[in-house]
């Protein structure tokens, strides 16, 4: 079967767009052409109207709640949701329950992605049993079952030790630990970031020193064992200047950042409303300007989502008490879109990059490309319409998100995995 996409406007080498025709066969992208010659019958024509056409979107960082939260999501609601979103891979944290700490949950999410049949879900495996961070799990069986990496994501590995022997392990494995970055003893009881948000509303805050000083002891300890060390979600002007020192003098340590922190400082809530309450949370403006300096320069590889789906009552707890996270798939992209290349202040290709080739090169994974012969995971998106966030229209079954009625371009119209269309904007 041999599908042509037909007007799209794709990014060349040098970042310019140009109108292409994109050749799919068997999954494939099988030729680009600026020109098509006569057409056998059996081939599908897809009018792209000069939309941009690009890799699908990856993303490294989310949480799909399958098993034991399927009220927030279940696998095919999240792949769903990320389908929408332009995405065509995701990487699926560990934490749920039980926690992905067996090859056989492991083989559990794999069954269900592929049940779902919509986008490639990649799993995670958790560094310690249930991620209680006293005892390893079987990192050489939770490769072989498929897992991509390690990761107690929800929590950070509280003792240096623990990290170190889990390091060793994956380096032996040629496995990469993923790191939520986090000393306990620094955010008991905290829901909001250190600064003026809580000093207003006499809160305890995060502090900055929370995060980094995780970062700080993991460099030193990718170092020692010469592991492929990537930091999650990082959020503080500390953490960017560390990895940019480690990445300097050549530690193999990856990062990535999050549109909301990239997008949005303490000063923007509105309240005590707990759809604004994520961890790490939305930092001062310092931060947000750190993070994107560090994007930018490439000191933060790539950019996730980390998708944390909550249900309207959890949310409904307060600041205090609800759960940490927000919604991300059906965002992302329309969000830096529009704040970021749609202002002029970054390149289309650099946004397109950080959410394709970086996380392909980061996780060496075969998808991420719009070249001949790589698969046909490809992303049709409309720059000009414009919609607001809707979270009622959301394919998530969260709805927690702290940009509901933003106006926003470059909305996904369709999305095809492997060469098959997995989500197709209503008309
Ligand atoms: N980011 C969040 O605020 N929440 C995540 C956990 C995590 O990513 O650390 C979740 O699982 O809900
Ligand atoms: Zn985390
Ligand atoms: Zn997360």
């Amino acid at each position: 079967m041999t599908v042509i996409i037909r007007n799209a406007s794709v990014l060349n080498q040098e970042g310019e767009l140009e109108t292409r025709h994109i050749v799919v066969k068997d999954g494939v992208i099988s030729a680009i052409e600026s020109n098509l010659d006569a057409l056998d019958e059996s081939t599908e024509i897809i009018e792209a109207e000069g939309k941009l056409l690009i890799p699908g979107l990856i993303d490294m960082h989310v949480h799909l709640r399958e098993p034991g939260f399927e009220h927030k999501e279940t696998v095919e609601t999240g792949a769903r949701s990320a389908a929408k979103g332009g995405f065509t891979t995701i990487a699926c944290m560990p934490n749920t329950r039980p926690v992905t700490d067996s090859p056989e949950i492991v083989q559990f999410v794999k069954d269900k992605a592929r049940e779902a049949g919509l986008v490639k879900v990649l799993p995670y495996a958790a560094i310690t049993k249930n991620e209680l961070g006293r005892e390893l799990t079987d990192f050489a069986a939770l490769k072989e079952a498929g897992a991509i990496g390690f990761t107690d994501d929800g929590v950070g590995v509280q003792t240096a030790q623990m990290m170190k022997d889990a390091m060793k392990l994956a380096a032996g494995l040629d496995m990469p630990v993923i790191a939520h970055c986090e000393d306990d003893s620094l955010v008991e009881g905290c829901a909001v970031n250190e600064g003026k948000f809580a000093t207003a509303h006499g809160l305890k805050g995060i502090p900055n020193e929370s995060e980094a000083i995780h970062v700080g002891r993991d460099i030193l300890l990718a170092e020692a064992t010469g592991v492929h060390y990537h930091v999650c979600h990082v959020s503080t002007e500390q953490s960017v200047r560390l990895i940019r020192q480690a990445k300097q003098i050549g530690i193999l340590v990856t990062a990535e950042v999050c549109p909301h922190h990239l997008l949005l400082s303490e000063e923007d809530i509105p309240g005590m409303d707990a759809n604004w309450k994520m961890n790490p949370p939305l930092r001062s403006r310092r931060d947000v300007e750190a993070c994107i300096e560090g994007l930018l320069d490439g000191t933060l590889d790539i950019i996730v989502t980390d998708h944390a789906p909550h249900s309207e009552e959890e949310k409904a707890k307060g600041m205090q008490l609800a759960p940490f996270g927000i919604v991300g798939f059906e965002t992302a992209f329309p969000l830096l879109y529009t704040a970021f290349v749609a202002t002029g202040k970054w390149d289309l290709s650099l946004l397109v990059q950080r959410m394709t080739a970086d996380p392909a090169r980061v996780f060496r994974l075969n998808t991420g490309h719009l070249t001949v012969g790589a698969p046909a995971d490809l992303t049709l998106i409309d720059l000009k319409e414009e919609q607001e966030v809707d979270p009622a229209s959301f394919a998530s079954k969260g709805r927690n998100t702290p940009f509901a009625g933003w106006k926003l371009k470059g909305w996904p119209v369709m999305t095809w995995v492997d060469g098959t269309a997995v989500w197709t904007k209503a008309n």
